[in-house]
Parts: C-alpha cells; sequence; structure tokens
C-alpha cells in the first residue's frame, strides 16, 4: 500500500513508532497495551492545513487497519493542542486547494468520529475551534490546566458547520452546547471540566496519556465488535447526515468563506494573530 511506503518504522523501548515522511503526525504504539498515541507535530501551533489534515487521515486508517487497541489523539507541542484550521487556508485560497483542504476535513472527522476502535484526546495545549473538534470526536477528553478549548468561530465572523455541533452535542447538554457556540466561548480547563466538555484534568502529557489509556483500557473485557458497533449505531445518524451532504457541505463553505466580508474578517484576525505575536 502506498501508505505503507510513506512510512518509517522504528523501534523505541517496547513501542513501535511509525511516522508519515513529511513527519506532521507520528503514530506509536505500545506494544503492551496495544494502544496507538497519534501525536500532530506541525509547527508552529498545529494549525491543520492540507497536508496534516491528509497525514491525520492516512494515520487514522494505519491505526483502524493495524488493529490497534485504542487511539489517543495528541500533540507534540508543549502548549498547543491544536490552533484549529489554518486560517491562511482559507484566506484568499487557492480554488482547487481549498476544495481538497475541506474535502480533507470532513474526511478526518468521518475517520475519527466514526473510528471502530476506543478513542481519547489527551488535550495538552491550547484547543480551539478545530482542535475542540478534533477533541470532541473522541470519546474521552483529559486536558491540562490553565489551557483553553471551545468552538470560537463565531469571534471570527464563521458559523461552524452542522457536523461540528454534532461532535460538540455528543459531549454537552443541548443548552449549553447553543449558547457556548452562539457566544463562541473559550472554556478553561477548569470550566470545561464543570460543564463536561472534558473528562478529567491532569498535570502532565504522560498522565493525561495515562488516563487515556486507562479509559480505553476499560473495554478490555467488552467485546471488541458490539462495543464497535455500539459506538457506531450512537454516531450513524450524525456520520451518515455528513456523508449524503458532503458535496453541498462543501460548496457552502466555498460559498460562505469566498463572501468578501468573510475574507476581510479573515484577513483582521490574522493581523490581530500576528501583532500579537509580535508584542
Ligand atoms: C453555514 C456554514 C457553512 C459553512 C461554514 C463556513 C465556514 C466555517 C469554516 C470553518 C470553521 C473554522 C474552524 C477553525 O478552526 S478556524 C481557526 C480558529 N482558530 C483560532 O481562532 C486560534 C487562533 N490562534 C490562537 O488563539 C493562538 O495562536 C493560540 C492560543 C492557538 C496559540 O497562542 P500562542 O501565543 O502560543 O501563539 P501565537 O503567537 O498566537 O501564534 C503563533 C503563530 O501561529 C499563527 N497562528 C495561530 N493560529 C493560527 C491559525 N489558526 N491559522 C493560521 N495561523 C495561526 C500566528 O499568527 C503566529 O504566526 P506568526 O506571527 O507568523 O508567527
Amino acid at each position: 500500500m502506498l501508505r505503507s511506503s510513506l512510512l518509517t518504522l522504528t523501534r523505541i523501548g517496547s513501542n513501535r513508532l511509525m511516522s508519515t515522511a513529511a513527519k506532521l503526525t507520528t503514530v506509536e504504539v505500545n506494544d503492551k497495551t496495544g494502544i496507538a498515541t497519534l501525536t500532530m507535530c506541525r509547527p508552529p501551533v498545529n494549525g491543520l492545513n492540507l497536508e496534516l489534515l491528509k497525514d491525520l487521515s492516512q494515520s487514522i486508517d494505519e491505526i483502524e487497519s493495524n488493529k490497534s487497541r485504542g487511539l489517543i489523539l495528541t500533540s507534540s507541542n508543549p502548549t498547543i493542542f491544536s490552533a484549529g484550521l489554518d486560517i491562511l487556508e482559507m484566506y484568499k485560497p487557492d480554488k482547487e486547494r481549498i476544495r481538497a483542504f475541506w474535502t480533507s476535513l470532513q474526511d478526518v472527522w468521518l475517520a475519527l468520529y466514526g473510528s471502530s476502535v476506543p478513542t481519547a484526546a489527551a488535550i495538552n495545549g491550547h484547543s480551539p475551534a478545530g482542535g475542540c473538534l478534533l477533541a470532541t470526536s473522541c470519546e474521552y477528553r483529559v486536558m491540562l490546566p490553565k489551557f483553553t478549548i471551545g468552538l470560537n468561530e463565531t469571534q471570527l465572523g464563521i458559523v461552524a458547520p452542522k457536523w461540528f455541533m454534532s461532535s460538540f452535542l455528543s459531549v454537552l447538554p443541548r443548552r449549553i452546547a447553543e449558547r457556548a457556540l452562539n457566544q463562541g466561548r473559550m472554556f478553561t480547563t477548569e470550566e470545561a471540566l464543570q460543564v463536561g466538555l472534558i473528562d478529567e484534568v491532569a498535570n502532565t502529557k504522560e498522565e493525561a496519556i495515562e488516563k487515556c489509556s486507562a479509559f480505553i483500557g476499560s473495554f478490555a473485557k467488552v467485546n471488541p465488535l458490539a462495543r464497535a458497533l455500539t459506538k457506531q449505531q450512537f454516531r450513524a445518524a450524525d456520520l451518515q447526515q455528513l456523508e449524503n451532504e458532503r458535496v453541498q457541505d462543501l460548496e457552502k463553505f466555498l460559498f460562505f468563506v469566498n463572501q468578501p466580508a468573510v475574507q476581510k474578517g479573515l484577513g483582521l484576525y490574522l493581523e490581530s494573530l500576528k501583532k500579537k505575536a509580535k508584542n
């Protein structure tokens, strides 16, 4: 398979480390537990651009087909899980590339939210918008203190698509989800724990990964097929909705993102990020 030819396989202690040639993600399988840790490593902020999304898709497929016991998603950056979609993909976009970009994002969501293996996110840094989408696509979340997580799209003058809302709603009560989305609210770790957006707090990344592993281990005595089919039945309606509306969803996104007012808003937001970075 093409994917195999892109992979290098290294052994670190009892762990197998698979990394893509471009190294935007690594997959490390713990030989004792059989759990795969998928790490995003795209400096400076794990912005989800086309290449990172393609890598994530490939890595998730790899983990599914390697029959790993579970998947833990985390980041190599010590303060940022993912800054969400790379705004440079949406600002003054290239016509063909932005189509591939959005389609890849749909692929990642379908693969992660619909994954047959147990999934958990070790959120070791800030996790706005697309970062929160990835985290809420997993079944369990452990976060480090003093970071933020949420769907802040309305703060940028954009709208979270329905399937972002589906992931959010699979975790939060409807009333809290609706208000947070309308406000574009970012929750601190402590607030996220209080509303149920995350399941546990850990003091270090290692501890977060241990807690994620313990969650995945909690299924050890459950029949894997029964567990996977049960999970997929819970998520089937959300997944089917995007499968049915993929093309319309892409066209809606392209129409929306190309509106002059949206482009202006994204430009101003990028400028404010750059100014903040300089100060
Ligand atoms: C009806 C509906 C139909 C269709 C829907 C249509 C549209 C909706 C589409 C999509 C939904 C959008 C989802 C998203 O994910 S949008 C992205 C949202 N993300 C953010 O708002 C995060 C912004 N970043 C930050 O808040 C901070 O950077 C962060 C807390 C992550 C890290 O802070 P830190 O102080 O550590 O780093 P910075 O100095 O701020 O940044 C370093 C560097 O990185 C650049 N940067 C940061 N975030 C992004 C990003 N998301 N995209 C691109 N670039 C980013 C930042 O500018 C700095 O760059 P430089 O100055 O060049 O070093």
